[in-house]
C-alpha cells in the first residue's frame, strides 16, 4: 500500500484551511529576546520553513508550538486549539532538535511503540510502520537495534517516529542535519508526498536550497521575522544581495552588487 492510500483518510476527515496560525508571540531568557512579536501560519497542503543564523530563535518558536515552551505574550493556535491540548498532540508529529530514538530498541520497536504512544493500533500501526520504514529505506534494517544505525539512519527513523499517527501537522526542527545527499533527497520526496496530502508541515533550517526547493513560503527569523516570501519572491528581492565578512569585527554585512 502506498503512503498516499494510507493517509488519504486522515486527509479528508482532517481540519482544511488554517492549522497554525501564531499572533505576535515574544518569548525572553532573561535578558535574551529569543522571540520578539513573531506572527506567522501555516496552512493544509503547504510546506513553510523558518530560516535563520544560530540563535536566531527558531527552536525556541517551534518548542511553543509543540507545547514545550509557553509564550511570555502573544497566542498560538494550533489546528483551532491551544498547542497544549491533547488531542492537537496526537494529531500532530514533531521531530524536536535534540531528539534521539530509543537505542535498545530494534527499528520496528521503535516506530511501533511510538504508534503505541499515540493511540495507534493493530492492522493501521503495522501497515503504516511498514509502509514508511520501506519509504524511508530502513524495512532492510527493521529488526536492527536503533543504536546500530547510522546518525542518517537514526534522523530518518525519528521522522517515520513522528509520522506514524498520520499527523495533520508536522514540525521538524533541522530534518536533514546529517544526512547524505541521497538520504536528503528522500526526506524531501516524502515531505512533499505529505503536502500534496493536504498536510500543514513547518520546518526549520539552516539550508537556503532547502527551504527554496521545498517550501511554499519561508520565513526569514532573526528574533522577528526579517521577511517572509514565497521561493521566487526572496530570489527577486535578495538576488543582487551578498553577504560579507568582516574578518577583523568578526561581523557580517550585507552590500548590494551591481547586475
Ligand atoms: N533554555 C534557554 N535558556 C537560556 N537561553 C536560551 C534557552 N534556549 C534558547 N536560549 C537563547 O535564545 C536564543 C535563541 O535560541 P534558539 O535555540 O531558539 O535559536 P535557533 O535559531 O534555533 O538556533 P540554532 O540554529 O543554533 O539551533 C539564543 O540566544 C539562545 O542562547
Amino acid at each position: 500500500m502506498t503512503l498516499r492510500g494510507i493517509f488519504y483518510p486522515y486527509f479528508v476527515s482532517s481540519v482544511m484551511g488554517l492549522l497554525l496560525k501564531i499572533s505576535d508571540v515574544w518569548k525572553s531568557f532573561g535578558n535574551v529576546v529569543a522571540n520578539e512579536g513573531v506572527s506567522m501560519e501555516v496552512r493544509s497542503g503547504e510546506i513553510v520553513s523558518l530560516l535563520g543564523p544560530n540563535g536566531a530563535g527558531k527552536t525556541t518558536l517551534v518548542m511553543q508550538i509543540y507545547g514545550e515552551l509557553k509564550p511570555d505574550k502573544g497566542k498560538i493556535s494550533l489546528l483551532g486549539k491551544s498547542p497544549t491540548d491533547s488531542l492537537v498532540k496526537r494529531r500532530m508529529g514533531v521531530i524536536p532538535q535534540e531528539c534521539s530514538p530509543y537505542s535498545d530498541l530494534s527499528v520496528w520497536d521503535n516506530v511501533y511503540y511510538a504508534g503505541r504512544l499515540k493511540g495507534v493500533k493493530g492492522h493501521v500501526l503495522r501497515t503504516t510502520a511498514e509502509t514508511l520504514l520501506q519509504r524511508l529505506g530502513l524495512w532492510e534494517k527493521r529488526n536492527s537495534l536503533a543504536d546500530e544505525l547510522s546518525g542518517g539512519m537514526r534522523r530518518k527513523l525519528l521522522i517515520g517516529m513522528a509520522l506514524i499517527n498520520q499527523p495533520d501537522f508536522v514540525v521538524l526542527d533541522e530534518p536533514t542535519v546529517g544526512l547524505d545527499p541521497s538520504s536528503r533527497r528522500e526526506v524531501w520526496d516524502l515531505l512533499q508526498e505529505l503536502r500534496k496530502e493536504g498536510k500543514g508541515i513547518l520546518l526549520t533550517t539552516h539550508y537556503l536550497d532547502e527551504a527554496e526547493k521545498l517550501s511554499d513560503r519561508i520565513y526569514f527569523l532573526n528574533r522577528k521575522v526579517i521577511y517572509a516570501g514565497t521561493p521566487a519572491e526572496i530570489k527577486e528581492k535578495f538576488s543582487d544581495w551578498y553577504e560579507v565578512v568582516d574578518y577583523s569585527t568578526g561581523k557580517s554585512i550585507r552590500v548590494r552588487g551591481t547586475r
